[in-house]
């Protein structure tokens, strides 16, 4: 009952607006030079070419860069379909599936004269934010700059509190493993907007595939597995800067990080019991001891929202910043350690992490696994469609 009210909500409010996105006229491509290579240099200058087009090429276009930008880097498409009322994430994946199994490389060869076709037809604007190294582009979740020795990953969907949706997980796994080869000492991850995240988003819930909920909640699992497993195991220092609100996995990842640096204005609330379900991120284990267990209880199981000083008293923050001055004092401070030997940090953070490796990637196996049950209990489904239909927020 609660699916059926679910997706008769849904239908109501996504149909029309999300049908105009892929309503443009269909343009015409010629990509028949395949007999050439293009390098992975290429395609990362065709990558940032397309941020700088100052005409908007239309969704058609959009849909095809999208496919052979996912062909080139992950593959022929193996990802669930989305369902009949994600109509946005449904023409993308078609599009995407529709490549079969091109070669990676002639994707990447594609996607490059595509650009290279666009950049002539349409007026390209020279500019690039100054003081940026490199902005990697192609994410449509993130904004993923390079510069002073420091990767930022930035949740970019400010006007949903920056929730992560299925693309920002694949987008986050995406970056992560790309700023562990590339030439930065430090990583960080943090928010565009007024919150860091508002957790998962609860539309994830809504797109049911044709093998029913357990499908869902089974294909839930196995990301949301090998999300957290891209946190345990990376390798560089990894900090969070928390420019407001955390909640849900936002805050629980936290304990999966190297350092946490947080405005006055962030909060941190881990409502699962309100929401069904049940902690992840390893916050079963990390939280109980960073914080001892009947702290880590307050927030995990009762769900006790903790301001920025008050997680910084229990551990979980590394300090905290005013905000009016949060964003320069904390960039100062990055800046000073990404100039520290990279190859000494590196290697410090792996003594400390090895230890705690096998244990982390067990009990993220069995979070997942007890969510998974969970998804599919009455108490979860409830709160998702209490929050869809606006009867209820944290
Ligand atoms: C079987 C499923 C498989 C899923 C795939 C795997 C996923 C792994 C899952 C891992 C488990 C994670 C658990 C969690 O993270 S639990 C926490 C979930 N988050 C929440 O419950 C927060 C819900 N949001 C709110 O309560 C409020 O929005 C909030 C207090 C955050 C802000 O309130 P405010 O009044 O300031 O702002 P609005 O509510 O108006 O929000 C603005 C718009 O943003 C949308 N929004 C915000 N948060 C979310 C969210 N988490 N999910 C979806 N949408 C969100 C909100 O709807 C507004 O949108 P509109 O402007 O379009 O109305």
């Amino acid at each position: 009952v609660a699916m059926a009210h679910l997706a008769w909500r849904l239908a109501q409010r996504w149909c029309p607006s999300s049908l105009q996105v892929i309503s443009f006229p269909v343009v015409q491509l010629h990509l028949n030079r395949t007999a050439m290579r293009a390098s992975q240099k290429d395609f990362e200058n065709a990558m940032n070419q397309v941020k700088l087009l100052k005409k908007d090429p239309g969704n058609e276009v959009k849909l095809k860069l999208y496919s052979l930008y996912k062909q080139a880097t992950e593959g022929p498409c193996n990802v669930p379909k989305p369902g009949v009322f994600d109509l946005i994430n449904k023409a993308k994946w078609d599009a995407w599936n529709a490549l079969g199994s091109l070669p990676k490389e002639t994707a990447r060869q594609n996607y490059v004269d595509l650009v290279s076709s666009l950049s002539s037809s349409l007026e390209s604007s020279s500019q690039v934010e100054p003081g940026t190294d490199r902005k990697s582009t192609g994410y449509e979740t993130l904004m993923v700059t390079s510069e002073d020795g420091i990767t930022k990953i930035m949740l970019n969907r400010p006007t949903k509190k920056n929730a992560l949706n299925v693309e920002m997980y694949h987008e986050i796994m995406h970056a992560l493993k790309a700023a562990s080869k590339d030439d930065s000492a430090i990583t960080v991850l943090t928010g565009n907007g007024d919150y860091y995240s508002s957790g998962n988003d609860l539309t994830n819930f809504t797109d049911i595939p044709p093998g029913g909920v357990e499908e869902k909640a089974k294909n839930g699992a196995i990301l949301l597995r090998e999300f957290v497993g891209c946190f345990i195991d990376f390798p560089k220092p990894l900090i969070a800067v928390v420019n407001g609100p955390a909640v849900g996995i936002s805050v629980t990842l936290l304990g999966l990080f190297d350092a946490v640096y947080a405005s006055d204005r962030a909060t941190f609330h881990t409502p699962f019991s309100h929401l069904g379900q049940s902690p992840e991120g390893c916050s079963s284990y990390t939280f109980p001891k960073i914080m001892s267990p009947a702290k880590a209880t307050e927030m995990l199981v009762f769900g006790k929202k903790l301001t920025a000083g008050e997680a910084c008293a229990q551990g979980l923050v590394t300090e905290v910043f005013p905000d009016r001055t949060f964003q320069k004092e904390v960039w100062t401070r990055l800046k000073a350690f990404a100039k520290l030997p990279p190859n000494a940090m590196r290697i410090s953070k792996e003594i400390i992490r090895n230890r705690e490796k096998e244990k982390l990637h067990a009990v993220n196996a069995e979070e997942c696994s007890v969510l998974q049950g969970r998804w599919l209990s009455d108490e979860c489904m409830n709160a998702v469609v209490n929050f869809l239909s606006r009867k209820s927020k944290l």
